[in-house]
């Protein structure tokens, strides 16, 4: 048997090569460099069982019968033939047969590792009853079983004893076309803490809506953990911890590990690949954000991701409450990444309004462990971000005193502190505003502050509520109430597919602002009067190509894109940029049924042309 391995950019090679080498080649594996829309794997070029090992080009029984003759499949699966729908139809089924969230959430990891295709379509097409399984609050649970259910990596684990070598890590990816990396150190998953590596789930489900919710494509997208160890003592001892056992490496170590890590993304994928920063401890986070924001392309989606949809809320709000942004008055509970940058992008929104900054940053107030962030704390306990919002004085330790006195319009939790927001401190809010604005943003489900239950009943249902992770439908005096969901999710799809098809180089600020505007917009008065501060789940597709477009009209304002020349049709440009959600054909170009062999008789099923 004779392997011809066939390196090259262009699809007419393999032709070519069949052409010179006509007897010989028993199977030609093409590598592509810049295939649209599969990556490194083309249709066609995997032959035999490896075509149907290959999640990227496995249809299932959605091979035709000339797909199968082709590929040397046949014989390989049963005689029926099903349409892309069809499947759909069985994994529907197959997902609801599943009573336990994380029996779900490994029914979805072998789907993906099985057929990337229908993996993709199922997510987009009922992402309000699949994203709360590959994203939160179940993404949280399986991280933290991620050793007992881990089955084939996912993702690329760089780990601290990799340092000098980490380029090397990356060229072991097969992927040569990433353009978006989602990285975390598992240092603060959620508000679920330290999971070390098994933070892994996070960059995949990030990731994963990547594609499903703004249809960057998956080949493009690349999870990443960094693994310097854990605090996690349970994690420690745990023989099915998967990840490095040793106390977190931190200091001059890490941060060289993590400026390699940079280095190399750029040197292998180019300096216009976005790089997306998850579930940093505060410190990293904040340290990472400030050190590489101009020199590379780079955001934290906790600092920055979550303020856009939190300003985006309250945008919204104002159609219904009648306040402007600089009419409020914020508390906070809670001063790390999310908190401050959610603070940080107010006074910004506030400066754009004409509020001089730190006119706008006395409006609000933030209360940490330690009290209300005061300027009286001693040295070192006010580190740099938070200064900014530290009062003089912190009158009281006693959260809900902090409530009654500064009389907020707008209560933030971002605290990981389940049931914070008790019976007083919402008849608190209930007493001092008509329609009091509640964020409980803490993840998953189990750690927000309150529930939106408590929210409207203990604020006679007057309340607008958000949370991070979806509650249900809530019933107050005889209303039903749908509660937004004020996740980062709205943001981060869009905003990484409007940046990559703009080739930005660095992201501001204002790229955030410009999202939550957009996502503001989508609000109507009916979603409103229904409780909700942000659009349905259901158009979180269609907010996030609206975000891309949104990204691209700013970045040629601007001047910061750098693909040219400006396209005309901004929309025609993203949707070319997006992956498709149909199965395309697997057959060669010059693939003809042999002599020897009956054509089948009638209509065959086409699954490439019969989904929608
Ligand atoms: O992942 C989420 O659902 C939101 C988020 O970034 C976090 O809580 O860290
Ligand atoms: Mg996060």
């Amino acid at each position: 048997m004779r392997i011809i391995i066939v390196l090259s950019r262009s699809r007419g090679v393999p032709v070519l090569t069949r052409r010179l080498f006509p007897k010989s080649p028993s199977f030609i594996i093409h590598r592509t460099f810049n295939d649209s829309n599969g990556g490194l794997i083309m249709p066609g070029q995997l032959r035999g069982y490896d075509h149907l090992r290959e999640p990227r080009l496995n249809k299932g029984l959605a091979f035709t019968l000339e797909e199968r003759q082709s590929l040397g499949i046949h014989g390989l699966l049963p005689a029926q033939i099903r349409t892309l729908d069809e499947q759909l139809e069985l994994c529907r089924l197959a997902f609801s047969r599943y009573k336990e969230d994380l029996h779900k959430y490994v029914y979805m990891v072998e789907l993906h590792d099985r057929n990337e295709k229908l993996f993709f379509r199922l997510l987009t097409e009922d992402i309000e009853r699949m994203m709360p399984i590959v994203y939160t609050p179940t993404v949280g649970l399986a991280c933290q079983k991620f050793g007992f259910i881990f089955r084939r990596s996912v993702g690329l684990f760089v780990t601290i004893n990799d340092r000098g070598h980490v380029y090397e890590v990356l060229k072991n990816w097969p992927e040569m076309d990433v353009r978006a990396i989602v990285v975390t150190d598992g240092e603060r998953i959620l508000g679920l803490g330290d999971l070390g590596a098994q933070g892994m789930g996070i960059p995949v489900g990030k990731l994963a809506l990547y594609t499903a919710l703004a249809g960057v494509k998956p080949h493009q997208c690349l999870p990443v953990v960094i693994d310097v160890g854990t605090n996690n003592e349970e994690f420690l001892q745990d023989p099915l911890y998967i990840g490095l056992k040793q106390k977190r490496v931190r200091g001059e170590e890490y941060d060289a590990l993590i400026d390699e890590f940079m280095a190399a993304v750029v040197k292998r994928y180019g300096q216009n690949t976005l790089i997306q920063f998850e579930d940093f401890g505060n410190k990293n986070a904040f340290k990472f954000l400030d050190r590489y924001r101009n020199s590379y392309c780079t955001f934290n989606d906790d600092i920055q991701g979550t303020a856009a949809i939190v300003v985006a809320g309250l945008m919204a709000s104002q159609k219904i409450v009648g306040r402007s942004m600089s009419e409020h008055k914020f508390l906070f509970l809670g001063a790390g990444e999310a908190a401050i940058g959610i603070a940080d992008l107010l006074v910004r929104a506030m400066e754009s309004d004409g509020i001089p900054e730190d006119q706008a940053q006395e409006k609000i107030w933030m209360f940490d462990k330690q009290g209300l962030l005061a300027k009286e704390r001693e040295e070192g306990e006010l580190e740099g971000h938070k200064i900014r919002y530290a009062k003089d004085k912190c009158p009281t330790k006693d959260f809900l005193e902090v409530v009654k006195k500064v009389q907020p319009s707008v209560l933030i939790g971002a605290s990981a502190a389940a049931g914070a927001f008790n019976k007083d401190v919402l008849r608190t809010m209930a007493d001092c505003n008509e329609r009091p604005i509640i964020f409980a943003l803490s993840n998953p489900t189990a750690m927000a502050e309150c529930t939106a239950q408590e929210a409207y009943d203990f604020t006679d249902g007057r309340c607008l509520f958000a949370s991070g992770s979806p509650f249900p439908p809530v019933e107050f005096n005889g209303k039903t109430f749908v509660t937004g969901q004020g996740n980062n999710a709205y943001v981060f799809p869009g905003v990484a597919l409007g940046v990559i098809a703009s080739g930005i180089h660095h992201i501001s600020d204002d790229i955030f602002l410009k999202a939550a505007e957009v996502v503001a917009n989508k609000v109507s008065e009916e979603d409103l009067s229904k409780g909700l501060l942000y659009p349905p789940l259901s158009s979180i597709k269609q907010c996030s190509i609206e975000i891309a477009v949104g990204v691209l009209e700013y970045a040629y304002q601007k001047g910061i894109a750098s693909r040219y020349p400006e396209p005309e049709d901004k929309l025609a440009l993203i949707k070319s940029h997006q992956y498709s959600f149909c199965y395309e054909r697997s057959l060669p170009a010059t693939w003809r049924w042999p002599q020897n062999h009956c054509k089948p008789q009638g209509t065959v099923k086409d699954p490439c042309l019969n989904d929608s």
